[in-house]
C-alpha cells in the first residue's frame, strides 16, 4: 500500500515556522497585512475565505476580509484593489477566484501590484516563473505547496515523468512550469486530450486537478507513481472527495494524497508563508 502523504501535518510544520517568522518581523516594526477580497455569495467560497482568515489570525498576521456584492462592477472591484496596492498595512491581495462570468479576471489580476499578488497569477509572475528566473517573487500557493510536500517525502523529480492533468492557470500550468524547472519532463494533459490513461500511465509523478470527481482509476497509474490530488469534489452523499479513486489508486501508488488532508491544508500554509515573504521583501 502507498504512504500516505500528510499535507495536514506538514501544513501544521510550515505553519508553525511561518508563525516564528511573523513574530521576527513584528520585532522589526512589520506586521504582514492579507486581503482577500470576495464578489459574490458563494457559500463555498465564503466558507475557504473564512478558513484563510481564521489561519491567518492565529499566525498573528494581520488579515482584512473585503465582501462585494455579485453586482459590483469591475471598476468598483479594480478600484477596491487600487485601494490595497497604496494601502501600506496589506503585503498580499488575493481574489478569490472564480468572480462572475461578466468579469474580467485576467484585467482585475493585472490590477495588483505584482509585488503584492499573494496569489502569484499576475503576468509579471507567471513570467519570472515560466523563464525559471531566480529571485524572489510570489508563485500559485497549490502547486508551491505541492513542490513542498514531494521534497519533504523526497520524491526524485530530476529526469523523471511528470503528467499534469489539468491546464488552470490556478494550478495546471504553474505546476508544468515547477516541475519542469525542477528537471522533470512534463506533460500536461486537458479536455481534449486523446486516450488520457496513456499518459497517465507513464507517470512517475502524476498531478490532479481537474474538478472531475475520480476521474484517476488504479489502472491509470503506474505502480509505485507518486499521485497527488488536487480536485475538492463532491459525492453523491455531499462528502468531499478528490478527482483520484483513492480507496484503489492507494494499492497501486507508492505515495498518494488523500482528500481532504492533503493538497488543501499545503494550499493554506503556503498563502501563509508567502504573505510573510512578500512582508519580509517589501523591507
Ligand atoms: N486543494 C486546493 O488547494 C485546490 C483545489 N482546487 C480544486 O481542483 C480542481 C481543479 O481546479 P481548477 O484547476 O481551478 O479547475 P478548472 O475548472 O479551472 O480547470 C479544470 C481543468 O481540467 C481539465 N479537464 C476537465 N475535464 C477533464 C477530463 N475529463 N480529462 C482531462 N482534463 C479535464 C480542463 O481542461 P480544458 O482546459 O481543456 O477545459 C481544465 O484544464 C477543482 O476540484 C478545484 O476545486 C483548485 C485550487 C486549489
Ligand atoms: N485567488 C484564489 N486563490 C486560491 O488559492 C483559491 C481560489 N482563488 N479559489 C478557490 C481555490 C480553492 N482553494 C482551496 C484552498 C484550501 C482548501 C482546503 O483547505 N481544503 C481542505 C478541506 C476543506 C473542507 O473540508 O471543505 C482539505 O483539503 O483538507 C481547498 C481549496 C484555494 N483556491
Amino acid at each position: 500500500m502507498a504512504t500516505i502523504i500528510d499535507g495536514k501535518s506538514l501544513a501544521n510544520e510550515l505553519n508553525k515556522k511561518t508563525k516564528l517568522e511573523v513574530e521576527q518581523l513584528k520585532k522589526k516594526g512589520i506586521v504582514p497585512g492579507l486581503v482577500v477580497i470576495i464578489v459574490g455569495e458563494d457559500p463555498a467560497s465564503k466558507i475557504y475565505v473564512r478558513n484563510k482568515q481564521r489561519k491567518a489570525e492565529q499566525l498573528g498576521i494581520y488579515s482584512v476580509v473585503e465582501e462585494a456584492p455579485s453586482t459590483i462592477s469591475e471598476e468598483d472591484l479594480i478600484g477596491i484593489v487600487q485601494k490595497y496596492n497604496q494601502d501600506p498595512a496589506i503585503h498580499g491581495i488575493l481574489v478569490q477566484s472564480p468572480l462572475p462570468k461578466t468579469m474580467d479576471e485576467p484585467r482585475v489580476t493585472r490590477t495588483i501590484l505584482p509585488e503584492k499578488d499573494v496569489d502569484g497569477f499576475h503576468p509579471v509572475n507567471v513570467g519570472r516563473l515560466f523563464a525559471n528566473l531566480k529571485g524572489d517573487y510570489p508563485i500559485a500557493c497549490t502547486p508551491r505547496g505541492i513542490m513542498t510536500m514531494l521534497k519533504h517525502y523526497e520524491i526524485p523529480m530530476e529526469g523523471k515523468n511528470a503528467v499534469v492533468v489539468g491546464r488552470s492557470n490556478i494550478v495546471g500550468r504553474p505546476m508544468m512550469a515547477l516541475l519542469n524547472n525542477a528537471n522533470a519532463t512534463v506533460t500536461l494533459t486537458h479536455r481534449f486530450t486523446s486516450n488520457l490513461s496513456q499518459y497517465t500511465q507513464n507517470a512517475d509523478i502524476l498531478v490532479v486537478a481537474t474538478g472531475v470527481r475520480h476521474l484517476i482509476k488504479a489502472d491509470a497509474v503506474k505502480p509505485g507513481a507518486t499521485v497527488i490530488d488536487v480536485g475538492m469534489d463532491r459525492d453523491e452523499n455531499g462528502k468531499l472527495t478528490g478527482d483520484v479513486d483513492f480507496d484503489h489508486v492507494k494499492d497501486v501508488a507508492g505515495f498518494i494524497t488523500p482528500v481532504p488532508g492533503g493538497v488543501g491544508p499545503m494550499t493554506i500554509a503556503t498563502l501563509m508563508q508567502q504573505i510573510v515573504e512578500l512582508a519580509k521583501w517589501s523591507d
